[in-house]
């Protein structure tokens, strides 16, 4: 029989296709083609089958999915470093949103979000969804880089140099869907900031739309005991309530952080089927508590990870959030088996993905699904011995192990190398806007 002709066939010492089952294949290929994962063997049987135009031999490697990068604004890259050291209201309202006043226009977010793509690509970061000003200007970066991405189409009850009122925001936002219809890698989510910052007219409106359009509802949610009470007083309910009377909960939306929240509250949003975006060093680093994962899970909820941005991480390092998601879920309950390694690196790949409505197309490597491939490498004097992979990849390894990324099938990090953005380019829009920035 004569062998078929594929793109690209990456071999490893390591495959971790984390669906359907938590099996680890050793000395397994990957045949992709067309963007699409064909088939995963053992190396000899892949060897015979296919005749690919690549042929990548990763001795020393885990291939795992693309991580899924749940909340983020990614052109904060620009801002990290601003302001630390302050809670959520004070980081906003003294320092980001002046700063945002100032600086943010469309050069900003495109200069900013090709930093972010940079920094998530050579960390194993496949997918992220974005809440950001400008966000036209993140999609032509995305499509540009490869990257795959969840666009957010940005609502805030405040003027802003990308929109003037919430109509604004919402009319930019459809217009710019409208621009990429059916795009392999961009989809679309309403964004509503968060509960304090967008009124009950404008969540009303969201809601239509996301009901009309079907698009997904991406905000920040019960983030701070502040936000809680601030809502008791001005809506003399809490926000979770408000977004439940507004008909905003449901299994479109995406409630980034929830660290706030009482038993019923849990038990309401799993009833909707809802998907959560859990910020481990976001909530942290602003001392806005630590979400109770462990409850949700058992519940059933969907949870996914995310690093939120930049100026509150201060890294977009989805292996770190693994892993702190992991340790604080045994710290806060007492129990050691509370978030396994094995459900760490779920919730940064198949849930993100399901979160998104991707899990046809991404978060884990089947035949049939997107090639989203990030190559691990184990050959650090601390990567061996190597009794379990998945225990290293949560518990030891970091993003500066990742050396290959593919997106849909293309090649965009190769031996840790950048392929379709130049670090020289951006350190020097970097330094652009740092000398802005504090001029
Ligand atoms: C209107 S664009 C998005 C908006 O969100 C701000 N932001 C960044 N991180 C957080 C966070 O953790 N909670 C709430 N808001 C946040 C960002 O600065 C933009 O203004
Ligand atoms: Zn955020």
């Amino acid at each position: 029989m004569h062998p078929t002709v594929i793109d690209t066939l990456i071999e490893a010492r390591w495959i971790i296709p984390v669906e359907p089952s938590s099996s680890i294949l050793t000395e397994h290929a990957i045949a992709v083609h067309q963007g699409v994962i064909q088939a995963i063997l053992p190396i000899p049987e892949a060897r015979s089958r296919y005749q690919p135009a690549h042929h990548v031999a990763l001795k020393q490697h885990a291939l795992i999915p693309g991580l899924i990068n749940l909340h983020t604004h990614a052109a904060m890259t620009l801002m990290r470093g601003l302001a630390d050291d302050l809670p959520l209201m004070t980081w906003l309202k003294q320092h980001i949103w002046p700063a945002e006043a100032r600086f943010v226009d469309a050069r900003f977010v495109r200069e900013g979000t090709q930093l972010a793509c940079a920094e998530m690509l050579k960390g194993g970061i496949t997918c992220f969804n974005d809440m950001y000003f400008f966000p036209a200007a993140a999609a032509e970066v995305v499509t540009a880089c490869g990257l795959r991405a969840g666009i957010g189409l940005v609502v805030i009850d405040f003027l802003s140099a990308y929109a003037s009122d919430a109509d604004d925001y919402l009319a930019k936002g459809l217009a710019l869907r409208d621009q990429y219809p059916r795009h392999p890698l961009l989809t679309f989510c309403l964004a509503p900031h968060a509960p304090y910052s967008v009124s009950d007219k404008t969540l009303s409106k969201v809601m239509t739309l996301a009901e009309q359009l079907e698009l997904p509802v991406h905000i920040h949610v019960h983030e701070t005991q502040a936000e809680i009470e601030e809502s008791l007083t001005t809506h003399g309910i809490r926000p979770l309530m408000r977004l439940q009377r507004l008909g905003l909960l449901g299994p479109n939306l995406i409630a980034a952080h929830m660290v706030h929240l009482n038993e019923d509250e849990i038990s309401l949003f799993n009833q909707y089927g809802g998907h959560v975006a859990h910020c481990p060093t976001s909530n942290l680093k602003l001392a806005s508590g630590i979400a109770p994962i462990t409850t949700l899970l058992q519940q059933g909820v969907n949870v996914g990870l995310g690093t939120d941005g930049a100026a509150s991480n201060n890294r977009l390092d989805m292996f770190e959030e693994m892993r702190l998601c992991a340790l604080l879920a045994k710290g806060f309950s007492g129990q050691a088996d509370a978030l396994p390694a094995w459900q760490a690196l779920r919730l940064a790949t198949l849930n993100g993905a399901k979160a998104l409505g991707l899990e046809q197309i991404t978060g884990s490597l089947v035949a049939g699904k997107a090639a989203d491939i990030v190559a691990v490498e184990f050959s650090e004097l601390e990567l061996s011995p190597c009794y379990d992979p998945v225990s290293h990849l949560v518990y030891t390894a970091g993003r500066e192990q990742v050396t290959h990324v593919w997106i849909n099938g293309q090649l965009l990090l190769d031996n840790k190398e950048l392929v379709t953005l130049k670090e020289s380019e951006l350190l020097s829009h970097a330094a652009y806007w740092q000398k802005r920035l504090t001029s």
